[in-house]
């Protein structure tokens, strides 16, 4: 059923993952479903930058590191460190771009709402694959284009980081109920 799917769904962090290896085909089918997200004016801004190999994600890590450094006033060597460890610990991480319509024919949050729409279609089949996945935002993307060069309009959301699952999915919890969110008309 789609609304278990939904309702298991977690962010899973990559101090819990495996070690076990994410497979290419895992990753296809993972940007497959991303594509598959609705859009307005079928801009389809989604971009993605794949880091799977051990070289790719040792390079990433250390570029992340260098990012952090930059990001923060003062630096916290164990949230360097941890920074760094991230990209090691998965299997595969995956840099979440949004392309902006060059002719802004919609506006920016209508394409920010498409990419995380993709997002969410990709955490759904990376749970179903029992593919742990987590989106990370932190105030260091704004350098990742200092790494990997991006179009014009071209911007860096976060990291979608992904690992094998060994043991149960966390709980989840939420905040409130969907009633105290909903009023009736
Ligand atoms: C756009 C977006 C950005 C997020 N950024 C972070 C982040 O930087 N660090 C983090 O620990 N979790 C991040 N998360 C994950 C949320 O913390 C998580 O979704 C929330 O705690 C609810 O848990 P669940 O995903 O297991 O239901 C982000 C989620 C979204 C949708």
């Amino acid at each position: 059923m789609i609304s278990e799917i939904i309702q298991n769904r977690r962010s899973v962090y990559p101090d819990s993952y495996s070690k076990e290896l994410i497979t290419k085909n895992e990753i296809n089918q993972i940007l497959e479903s991303a594509n598959w997200a609705p859009t307005h004016k079928r801009t389809e801004p989604w971009r993605f930058k794949v880091f799977h190999t051990e070289e790719a994600r040792q390079n990433l890590s250390e570029f992340l590191g260098r990012a952090y450094a930059k990001s923060v006033s003062q630096v916290s060597d164990f949230k360097q460190k941890k920074m760094e460890q991230k990209a090691l610990q998965s299997g595969c991480v995956i840099a979440i771009c949004m392309q902006r319509d060059p002719q802004e024919r919609i506006p920016e949050w209508e394409e920010v709402a498409a990419t995380a729409m993709a997002v969410q279609n990709m955490w759904l089949t990376a749970y179903d694959l029992h593919i742990g996945a987590y989106w990370s935002s932190p105030g260091l993307i704004k350098f990742f284009h200092e790494y990997v060069p991006l179009n014009e309009g071209e911007k860096c959301l976060g990291f979608f980081y992904m690992g094998k699952m060994h043991g149960e999915v966390p709980q989840g919890n939420r905040n409130s109920s969907i009633e105290e969110k909903t009023r009736w008309f």
